[in-house]
């Protein structure tokens, strides 16, 4: 690449440390140790990709510019800053008023490494701002001991909150259950070469079936701000606590294995052999859920109602919490004149709309205290609200003129 165009010399000039940077509609710079990201669409509005172009300081050259993606449908309202000198999170006004905020994250250890951002480096984060403070519910338990049954009510109860991971699995379909509903019903050998291909978060032979959590399907769940619940075995469990999705690990107990019987025999969706596989292998997922060390929570699905209600304490929706979850997600409108910042651990985007200053909350925080290394989207699950810019100890932060 030649020269540098002159709005990115304009850009470079005001943005030396890229901590900080005022959104200038189209494009943002962000500077990580000798280059400068450069990120936005082509001078007309309505782009539909989001582009990164790098200028590296010590050689004076462009590396050729890297195409993001084409979720964000504008790159209208864009602003960038660096996060611990790895990545760089890309705030973006949303382009309708149900999709608030969008976060991309542009994972700069590659260009580092390989001169290129490679595809999966950066991801969709959010649309809206709410959703993201809540983290994935990972359920588990053995087969009959009333998971789904659970889930569902949860659904039912609170549609907007929460959206289903959902699975892959090898397994035949009953004779209710629908294809991308349940289960996306796949072939072994699709499904073999889908997690050699790195597609899958977790996957795991159950009861002779191979069964796993693609990637998509938590996305799916997530950008439309929902709270994504797996329903998963232990195996899987222990491989998301691993992974760097933060997530709540919950362990279905059944009151008794007779009792476990009775219900995986009155559900009458398995053959004899299968419900005598499913009883064996419930023996060790118990030992597992009691002494693994994954379940932060192990609940008794005696009563289906009074473990219900336990399920939705744990998770915050007892009382009047739960009133307030059942409404539709509030989320915070980001004006396209905005500017982002970081302190501490904190990341601010500065608002100051009329109407969020009559509200008092005019500063949005991103809690990056939780950040550690890992995978591209572990910002995923950070905390995000808004303030009043004169409370929290946030005093002193620039108001947009
Ligand atoms: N590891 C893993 N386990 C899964 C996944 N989807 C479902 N399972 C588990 O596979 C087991 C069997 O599920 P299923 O065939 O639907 O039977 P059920 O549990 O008797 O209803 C259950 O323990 C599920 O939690 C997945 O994506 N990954
Ligand atoms: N607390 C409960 N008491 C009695 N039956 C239950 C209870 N919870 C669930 N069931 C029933 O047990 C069967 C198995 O439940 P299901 O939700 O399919 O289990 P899982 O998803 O864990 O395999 C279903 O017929 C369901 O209606």
């Amino acid at each position: 690449m030649g020269e540098a165009p002159a709005f990115v010399v304009d850009n470079l000039l005001q943005n030396q440390d890229g901590f900080g940077s005022k959104s200038k509609g189209c494009k943002t710079t962000a500077t990580i140790g000798d280059k400068t990201y450069v990120i936005g669409g082509g001078n007309d509005e309505s782009t539909l990709s989001v582009e990164v172009q790098i200028f590296d300081k010590t050689t004076g050259k462009w590396v050729t510019p890297i195409v993001l993606g084409t979720k964000p449908n504008t790159c209208k309202g864009l602003s960038a800053v660096s996060l611990n000198d790895d990545r760089i999170l890309i705030v973006k006004k949303g382009s309708t008023p149900d999709d608030c905020i969008w976060f991309l994250e542009v994972d700069t250890r590659f260009v580092r490494e390989q001169e290129k951002i490679q595809g999966t480096d950066v991801v969709a984060w959010s649309k809206g701002a709410r959703g993201y403070a809540e983290k994935p519910v990972v359920i588990s338990g053995p087969s009959g001991v009333g998971k789904g049954t659970l889930i569902s009510m949860l659904m039912k109860e609170f549609p907007s909150m929460f959206g289903f991971s959902v699975s892959h699995t090898t397994r035949a379909p009953r004779c209710m259950e629908k294809d991308g509903v349940h289960y996306h019903f796949t072939e072994r050998s699709i499904m073999e070469k889908e997690i050699k291909d790195g597609k899958f978060l977790e996957y795991a032979s159950v009861h002779g079936n191979l069964y796993g959590t693609s990637i998509e399907a938590v996305e799916v769940v997530t950008d439309v701000g929902k709270r994504c619940i797996l329903d998963i075995d232990v195996q899987g469990a222990r491989s998301v606590k691993a992974s760097s999705l933060e997530a709540i690990f919950i362990f279905i107990c059944p009151p008794s294995m007779v009792e476990l019987e009775k219900r995986l025999r009155s559900r009458g969706t398995e053959t004899e052999e299968q419900i005598l596989k499913r009883l064996r292998n419930a023996k060790t997922e118990m030992e597992q859920g009691h002494s693994s060390g994954i379940f932060d929570h192990i609940l008794y699905n005696d009563n289906l109602d009074e473990c219900y209600e336990s399920l939705k304490k744990l998770l915050g929706l007892d009382g009047a919490a739960a009133a307030t979850q059942r409404s539709a997600p509030q989320g915070i409108d980001l004006p396209t004149d905005h500017s982002v910042s970081k302190m501490d651990n904190k990341i601010i985007i500065n608002c100051g709309t009329p109407e969020l200053k009559k509200a008092s909350k005019n500063l949005i925080v991103l809690d990056v205290s939780s950040l550690k290394g890992g995978a591209p989207g572990r910002t995923r699950g950070l905390d995000v609200y808004a303030i009043d810019s004169f409370s929290d100890g946030l005093n002193g932060i620039n108001q947009p003129s």
